[in-house]
């Protein structure tokens, strides 16, 4: 900046030179040089300058800021909304969900009641900091507050729909996929419909469809927001402005009608069921007709024993008459997986106080009876009841009376055993006020103490080790003492001491006159804690009764096993040749390594254990004893029924036909065990 002064005919006359990329330099120095002459004049004065910004017009505005602040806005809010999703997926994802014994309308208001509230919050946060940090010269409070809203609104219409993806979608990506397809459609679908207000006039058939999509309706509810700003704060402001009222009719019905869908239709079971069903008619159609004419299927190859039929029986009884001392009552249910029968008509009651055991290799169809008496898989025929409640007809109160301990841990890895346990015993009625036997803290302590848990009392489920979480899982089944506890595999995974621990706290609610249902792949579990069983094959039961009778029914008592000098096929034979002559009902089950494996039928002859010692002590110890090192003898366990039960489900028709002529089969029972 420079100053020159040079005068004509006494007129001072001052020249300035400034320098021109300063916008202000030119005034400063009009200013510096009227203060100089001021103060020429009169010396102690002085002049004072205040920069004040003059509000900027509409036209220093560029429509490029209000397009980045719809994008902005409407992709934040996008990734904003995926926060939402996440509980209602783990607890699907984990089985957490099946746990909470309430109806789905209940379940499902409350989680968006919550939701809402945080997004009230999140709408309040948004209105301050937009309200703070805004230009003064972009949106007026009025427009801020429609804008803060429109973006509740859009959230309230995407909650339902994040619940309908989090319950049907196995996978978090999956779910994400589809999400952002529908945020790209929403991104690029404005840029052709509302790019004006001409644009929105021209294209409001589609408008109309697109704004289903919440995402398309926030982006398109923006951008008439900016259209009526820039038109509000013209010179001559326009009297037609944009409506932005439909978007909250769209936001509604959006929330109104997906929230209907999900709750009535995909939350609905049996309604779900039949539309599945509806489509896969005509393959199964044409399957059940392939399976009549190729004849029986491998199940029904296996005759059944009478046990069964009489559990049947007692069953259609119990449905005619129905008595307080058989609370689950489980009539002729059915299950099939697209085309594949895996429960097919099986019937038993379970008694109070009794525990009933489900037995069957992989895949026999245990966890889905277990899932169908959880009110967690509809039923396709049959029908289940506990307490003399239908499980069709009052799902709620079905819900109500029985715990369940899935496979897997169904549990929320953020919760400590403190809060699952708590929460568990408020959903089966607790009382949170009374003290004594029936309040929420009395029974929190009792299984804490009662299952070792307490050390664990504050800590998170995602720091237990898989034993800790199967107690934590069993003690959640049987707080508050419901009239049924489903125990689906309740020990896999935990260790021998804790596990003959858990027999024990079973056992204790047993006691109680409390019911249990139990499937497990532990045989010594089921001789355990099982008063009757039934053992599954292809969705059928092969039989029904009490381990003593199973083991009387499968035809052999006791286990001969013996160990080898010398392992010769001869002093097999010879061993094999002297005991046959001894019992009639031999078998030899097993020979590897030395060591022989003999099963004696006690089915067609009584025989004594006295005998049996006296015999093996004769033989094996005096007369055979240069080949036999040693000899044990046992019961037959659970184990050897349910491997004799395995072979034989295995064998082919014809020869299990050949079978029942073999001697040791002849006894009508023993050959229609399996
Ligand atoms: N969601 C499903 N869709 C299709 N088939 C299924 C589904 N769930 C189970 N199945 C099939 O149903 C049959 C019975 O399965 P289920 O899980 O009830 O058997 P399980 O006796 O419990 O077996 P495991 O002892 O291994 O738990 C299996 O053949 C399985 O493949």
């Amino acid at each position: 900046m420079y100053g020159g002064g040079r005068g004509t005919g006494g007129t001072p006359q001052i020249e300035i030179f400034y320098a021109g990329n300063r916008y202000h330099s030119s005034v400063e120095l009009i200013n510096f040089l009227d203060s100089s002459m001021l103060k020429m004049v009169s010396p102690e004065s002085d002049i004072e300058t205040t920069y004040v910004p003059i509000r900027r017009f509409i036209s220093d505005i560029s429509p490029t800021r209000l397009e980045y602040y719809v994008v902005i806005v409407s992709v934040g809010m996008f990734f904003c909304m995926f926060y939402f999703i996440s509980l209602p997926f783990r607890e699907h994802d984990n089985g957490f969900r099946q746990l909470q014994t309430m109806s789905r309308y209940t379940f499902w208001l409350s989680t968006f009641v919550f939701d809402v509230l945080l997004l009230v919050l999140l709408c309040v946060a948004l209105f301050v900091l937009q309200n703070w940090l805004m230009p003064s010269e972009l949106y007026s409070t009025s427009e801020l507050r429609i804008i803060v809203m429109s973006i509740f609104f859009y959230g309230c219409s995407y909650l339902p729909i994040l619940y309908s993806l989090a319950n049907n979608f196995k996978s978090i990506s999956t779910i994400s996929t589809y999400l952002l397809l529908m945020l790209i459609v929403s991104a690029i679908a404005p840029l052709i419909t509302s790019n004006n207000a001409q644009s929105i006039k021209l294209h409001e058939t589609k408008i109309a469809f697109l704004c289903f999509l919440p995402d398309f309706n926030l982006n398109h509810q923006l951008r008439i927001i900016n259209e009526n700003f820039i038109a509000n704060r013209r010179s001559v402001p326009t009297a037609h402005l944009l409506s932005t009222d439909t978007f909250f009719v769209y936001a509604m019905a959006v929330c109104v009608l997906v929230f209907s869908f999900f709750t009535i239709v995909l939350e609905h079971k049996y309604l779900r069921q039949r539309v599945h069903d509806a489509i896969w008619m005509n393959r199964c159609l044409v399957t059940l007709k392939k399976n009549s004419s190729t004849g029986t299927s491998s199940s029904t190859q296996l005759t059944v024993v009478d046990d069964c039929a009489n559990e049947e029986r007692r069953v259609e009884a119990l449905m005619v008459d129905p008595t307080q001392e058989c609370p689950l009552i489980v009539s002729k249910v059915r299950k099939r997986y697209h085309k594949k029968v895996v429960v097919d008509g099986i019937s038993f009651a379970a008694s109070r106080g009794e525990c009933f055991g489900l037995l069957g290799i992989n895949g026999a169809g245990k966890t889905s009876t277990f899932e169908m008496i959880a009110a967690n898989l509809p039923l396709d025929g049959g029908s289940i009841r506990i307490d003399g409640i239908d499980i069709r007809k009052d799902e709620v109160g079905y819900r109500h009376r029985f715990g369940y301990c899935p496979q897997y841990d169904a549990l929320n890895k953020f919760m400590t055993a403190e809060q699952c346990l708590h929460y568990m015993a408020l959903l089966r009625g607790l009382s949170t006020t009374s003290e004594g036997p029936s309040s929420v803290t009395e029974n929190v302590k009792y299984w804490l103490e009662k299952m070792h848990l307490t050390k664990y009392q504050q800590v998170q489920v995602r720091h237990y080790s898989g034993g800790t979480k199967r107690k934590l899982m069993a003690a959640m089944a049987m707080i508050g003492a419901p009239t049924l506890v489903l125990l689906d595999e309740p020990t896999t995974g935990v260790d021998p001491i804790s596990r003959r621990f858990l027999w024990e706290c079973i056992k204790d609610f047993q006691g109680q006159e409390r019911t249990v249902v139990l499937t497990s792949h532990s045989m010594d579990e089921c001789e355990e804690l099982c008063n009757r069983l039934a053992i599954m094959a292809n969705g059928k039961f092969k039989c029904l009764n009490t381990i003593c009778a199973l083991k009387r029914l499968s035809g052999f008592t006791i286990k001969l096993k013996m160990k080898l000098d010398t392992e010769t096929e001869q002093n097999v034979d010879t061993i094999t040749n002297t005991l046959k002559a001894q019992f009639e009902g031999l078998e030899l089950r097993e020979n590897h390594a030395g060591t022989l494996t003999y099963f004696v039928s006690t089915q067609e002859n009584l025989v004594y254990w006295s005998r049996v010692f006296r015999i093996t002590e004769d033989h094996l110890t005096d007369r055979l004893g240069h080949i036999v090192a040693d000899y044990s003898l046992n019961e037959c366990t659970l184990e050897d029924i349910f491997l004799k039960f395995d072979k034989k489900s295995k064998t082919p028709p014809s020869s299990q036909t050949s079978s029942r002529n073999s001697p040791v089969q002849h006894n009508p029972d023993a050959s229609d065990f399996v």
